[in-house]
Order: structure tokens, then C-alpha cells, then sequence
């Protein structure tokens, strides 16, 4: 059956996106150790004065690294909803999802060394 494409249901499933974004707020201590790096990066991206491309690359290492988050948060959440014992393939998806967090935290370190380490050791 084709789905109806209207203003109100899109509405819908854009609050329960943001519900879902709220409830990774409140639930995941992850979240706020995420946030406050984030918060410092935007700092230091005012402080130093970086370029509009270096904002972009700032803006996407942000953003990469809280999606991959919440996506880990969703594959734990439905792994121990469908697997609550020990399983082997659960040990590999969730190894798996935070294997992908880790690969976008560390484009988010080395894009922050690359753009703000020449500009701290300029200062001096
Ligand atoms: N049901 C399970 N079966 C097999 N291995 C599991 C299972 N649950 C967890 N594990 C293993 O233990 C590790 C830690 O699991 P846990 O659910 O505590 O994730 P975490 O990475 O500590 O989560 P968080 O992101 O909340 O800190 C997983 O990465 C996985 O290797």
C-alpha cells in the first residue's frame, strides 16, 4: 500500500525525531561528554578566527560523531531488547556500531589538530 504523503504526517515523524533526539539528551551520558567537545570546538573556532572552510570541516566532525553516537545508541537499545543474554553476533554488532563511533571520533581529532594546532603554536 503506498503511504500518504502529507504535511501533518511528515510533521508527525519529525516530532518523534525529536523526541528521539531528546531522549539521547537525557539517557545517554555519552551525549553530554559530546557536547561539551563540541562546545569547546565551536569556542576555539571563534577564538582562533578559522576560515569559512575550516568551519564546514568543524561543523561535519560535530555532526558526524553525534549521528554515529545516536545510531550506536540505537543498535545497543534494539540489541538488548532482541538479545538480553550473551550472544556472539550481538558482541559483533555492538562492537561493530561502536567501532563506527570511534572511526568519527577520530576524523573529529585529527581535522581539530589540523585545523587548530598550527594556530595555537602561532599564538606563541
Ligand atoms: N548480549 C551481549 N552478548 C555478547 N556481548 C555483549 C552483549 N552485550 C554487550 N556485549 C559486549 O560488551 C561490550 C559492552 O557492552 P555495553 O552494552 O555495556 O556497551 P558499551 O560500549 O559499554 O555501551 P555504552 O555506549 O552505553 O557505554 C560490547 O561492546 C560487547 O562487546
Amino acid at each position: 500500500m503506498q503511504k500518504k504523503l502529507s504535511f501533518s504526517s511528515r510533521l508527525k515523524s519529525f516530532t518523534f525525531a525529536l523526541a528521539g533526539i531528546k531522549d539521547f539528551w537525557k539517557s545517554e551520558p555519552n551525549a553530554r561528554l559530546h557536547l561539551i567537545a563540541a562546545i569547546l570546538a565551536v569556542i576555539a573556532s571563534f577564538a582562533l578566527h578559522i576560515s569559512r572552510t575550516e568551519w564546514l570541516f568543524v561543523l561535519l566532525a560535530i555532526t558526524l560523531v553525534f549521528a554515529a553516537e545516536m545510531f550506536n545508541t540505537a543498535l545497543e537499545t534494539l540489541c538488548d531488547k532482541i538479545s538480553p543474554e550473551i550472544h556472539p553476533l550481538i558482541k559483533k554488532t555492538k562492537d561493530l556500531a561502536a567501532g563506527g563511533v570511534l572511526v568519527t571520533a577520530a576524523f573529529a581529532f585529527i581535522t581539530g589538530m589540523i585545523i587548530f594546532l598550527p594556530k595555537i603554536i602561532a599564538l606563541f
